[in-house]
Order: C-alpha cells, then structure tokens, then sequence
C-alpha cells in the first residue's frame, strides 16, 4: 500500500504511478468506493447549521443565506440530496452487483451528516486501506472539484486515518457518455415535444436552448483547470460546459434531421443555444459568471421565441438548485415572459449515469490507457491527478487536497 507521506509528490493510492502523469495507466487495488456528496439538511432545525457549514469563511452575506434559508423552509427545511445519494448509492451497488464486481459503496457529504469523516470510519471498521471516491459533481472549479479534493483530506486529517487509508478519485466526469447521454435524450424529448406545440417548422426560431449551470466567483472561474492552459474567459469551468452543450446540440440536431427526413421534409436550420448561469451567491460587488438565467429569458421574447428548453448541464441531481432555482423562479420568468418552458432532467439514477460511473471507476482499477478512455469533447478524458494548483480558489489560496500533485 502507498502511504501519503511518501516520496512521491502524488496524494492519493496510486502515488508511484502517477507520479508526474496525467493519467494512472497501471492497475490499482481497491476496498471500496466512496461517494462524495454535498449534503443537505433534513429537517427545519438543520437548515441554519446547514448554510453555516456551506459557507464558512466564504464571504457571504447574511442576507443572501436568509434568502436560501427560506427556499428549504418552502420544502419543510428538507433538501433532496440526501435521498438522491441513498438513491444512487443503491443504483450502483445493483450496477456493480449485476456485473459481478466485490466493490462495497461508502457513503458521505461535505456539507451534512453523513460527514465523509463518518465514511472513513466504516472503512476503517471494515479494514479498507484503498478508496476510489466518486464526487457528484462533473466539472472543474474549486466548488466542483478542489474544494471535494480538500474536504475529503481533511476528513482523512480529522479522524487520523491519514497513511492508513488512501483515497483516489475519479475524473471530472462532464464529457464522459454516461452523464452527457441523459441530457441528449431530455434535449431531445423536450425538441420533440415543441416541435408538437408549435410545428416542426420555424422551431429553430420559436425555441431556444438555455444550458443552465452553478455560477461561481469569476475569478475562481478563471483558475478551474491546470495553471498552465489558457480556456479562455471562465476558465476551464466555462470550456466544459460550453464543449458539452456543443455535443449535446449536435446530436439533438442529428436526431431532428432523422426526424425531418421521415416526414420528408428539408432539415431547417439549428435551434440556438446559449450557456446560462444561476444561483449566484456572494456580495454583489464580487463578479460572479454571467448572463444570470432569468436574464437571458427575459431576453427571449424579443427574439421571437415562445419556447424555452431549460438544461441543469451542470447538476448531477434534481436538488434544490434545481427545484427552486429552475423549477420555481426561472419557470415563473418564462411565464411572465410569455414563453412555455421544459426542464429537462438531470443524470439523478439514470441507468446510463450510473453505468457510466462504474466504468469511471473500472478504468481507474485496470489502468485503462487514455487513448482508450470514452470522452466527447477535446477537452477529455480529463486527469486523474490534478496538476499543481489546479482549481485554487482565488481568495483562499493553497490548502492541501487529495488526488493532486503536491505544490
Ligand atoms: C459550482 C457549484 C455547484 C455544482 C457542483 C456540485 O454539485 O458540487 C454547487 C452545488 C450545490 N450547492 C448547493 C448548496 C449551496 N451552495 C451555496 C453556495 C455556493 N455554491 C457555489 C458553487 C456551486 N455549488 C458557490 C461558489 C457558492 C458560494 C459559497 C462558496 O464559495 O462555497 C450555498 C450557500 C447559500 C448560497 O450562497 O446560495 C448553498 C446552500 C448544493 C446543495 C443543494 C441542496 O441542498 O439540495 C449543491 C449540490
Ligand atoms: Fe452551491
């Protein structure tokens, strides 16, 4: 078993054979899986603690957690989540035990009990000495990956089981065929069903598609991925999206094409598409990604649109991002702009996503070569062990994280 504090400046299982690579191509032995989620509270009471524990330290302004406070006390201070990951926790220990695979699933959050400290024990209970960690998050940023990388450190420092656990984590998972295929097929349904309401001709300029994801601080933005590459405004963060939404239309317009032609008529031109941001946090003097979703449908009209397809790209879940953020406000901007709105659904236990996650974790144990790793977009199969500095949040600088090459 590698131990943290060997030689090599690579955290996690497979330090020596990652050491300096992008990606581990030897096999590595694992005890167990471990899901990392968010966590959300489950009652009134846990609401407050809830919002503390999200936002320590983070600037927020007591206005704004009032605000949020209020969207769970709508649902009874509950947040889905929990149940989503129970959920999934199951989907993959049906998925794995379909395929004959020995890998139990631990379970916890960074944010709520139960606290991914809670995990480490069961495996220390159980003798697990080597994790593969499954994040519920597919992108790259400090909110969507570092900030797991660091928790689930922490979590190793906090219940001393540092160098007697180790803990690898999968790839940021945005571009791989089990988290893109659900968003093709809701994309897809939801074109089909405008192309019901309003004719499938002239539905490339009554719809639009709004990929909706989490903003963040711009400034994080412009740190996700390795230091060294340049993606442009938003970062690697804003490449992702925009590189999946990209495949995600274009087999949307594959699909309608197919459509048209069996009708026999000519194909027509694109539907057009924008990525969107929501949820936005912070004081507001920090600039944070834009355009904000209600924004940009308030904007639809005056383009001629009278449909919205509303994409939550950047969720892995119908949480309370979704349910109020989408479902409640953004719905009731579409309304009042006049125009008839579809949410597509997110990965959740999609058969496809769950499936695409074992094999995430497949490749991992057999050291599956790159070259052969399933990606969409250029921008993947996305590293394994992130690169120095990857992902640093801007205002908090360096803290040390799991799967990662030490600075
Ligand atoms: C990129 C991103 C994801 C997607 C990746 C991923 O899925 O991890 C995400 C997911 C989630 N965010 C969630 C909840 C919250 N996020 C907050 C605050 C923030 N999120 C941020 C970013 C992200 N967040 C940021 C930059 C902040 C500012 C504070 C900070 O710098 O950290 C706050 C504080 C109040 C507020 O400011 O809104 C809450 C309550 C829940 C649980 C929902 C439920 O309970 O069902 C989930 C899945
Ligand atoms: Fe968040």
């Amino acid at each position: 078993m590698q131990k943290s504090e060997n030689a090599s400046p690579v955290i996690g299982a497979s330090a020596a054979a990652a050491a300096g690579g992008e990606h581990v191509e030897v096999p590595v032995h694992y005890d167990a899986i471990l899901l990392a989620g968010f966590g959300g509270p489950e009652g009134q009471d846990d609401v407050i603690p809830f919002l503390r524990n999200v936002t320590r330290g983070r600037g927020i302004p007591e206005e704004r957690l009032e605000e949020v406070a209020t969207h769970y006390r709508h649902f009874g201070g509950v947040s889905p989540i929990n149940d989503h990951n129970r959920q999934l926790k199951a989907a993959l220990e049906e998925e794995l035990g379909r395929r004959g695979i020995d890998l139990p699933v631990l379970w916890g959050n960074r944010n709520w009990a139960p606290y991914l400290g809670e995990a480490l024990d069961e495996a220390a209970e159980r003798g697990f000495t080597s994790l593969i960690a499954i994040a519920t998050s597919a992108y790259s940023s400090y909110s969507s990956c570092r900030q797991y990388r660091e928790d689930l450190w922490g979590a190793l420092d906090a219940s001393g089981t540092h160098g007697a656990i180790t803990i690898d984590k999968v790839r940021q998972f945005f571009d791989h065929p089990g988290f893109v295929t659900p968003f093709i097929e809701g994309v897809d349904e939801a074109v089909a069903a405008f192309e019901q309401e309003f004719g499938a001709e002239g539905i490339d300029s009554a719809v639009e598609v709004l990929f909706a994801t989490h903003s963040i601080p711009t400034a994080d933005a412009e740190r996700s991925g390795p230091r060294e590459r340049d993606f442009g405004h938003g970062g690697a963060y804003a490449a992702q999206h925009n590189a999946v939404a990209e495949v995600v239309m274009l087999a949307v317009e594959q699909r309608r094409a197919e459509r048209s032609a069996s009708r026999a008529e000519a194909v027509a031109a694109p539907i057009p598409w924008q990525l969107v941001y929501q949820s936005r946090s912070g004081a507001p003097s920090t600039p944070w990604l834009e355009p904000d979703i209600n924004d940009a449908i308030a904007e639809l009209p005056a383009a001629g649109r009278r449909g919205v397809v509303v994409v939550p790209l950047g969720f892995v879940s119908d949480h309370m991002e979704v349910m109020w953020d989408l479902d409640n406000e953004a719905r009731e901007t579409a309304t009042d702009n006049g125009l008839s709105m579809i949410r597509v659904a997110t990965p959740g236990t999609q058969r496809a996503f769950v499936s695409g996650l074992v094999d995430l974790v497949l490749e991992r144990r057999d050291g599956t070569p790159a070259a052969e790793r399933p990606a969409l977009t250029a921008l993947g199969p996305w590293f394994d062990v992130c690169r120095p500095a990857c992902c640093e949040n801007a205002r908090l600088g360096f803290r040390p994280a799991l799967a990662g090459i030490a600075p």
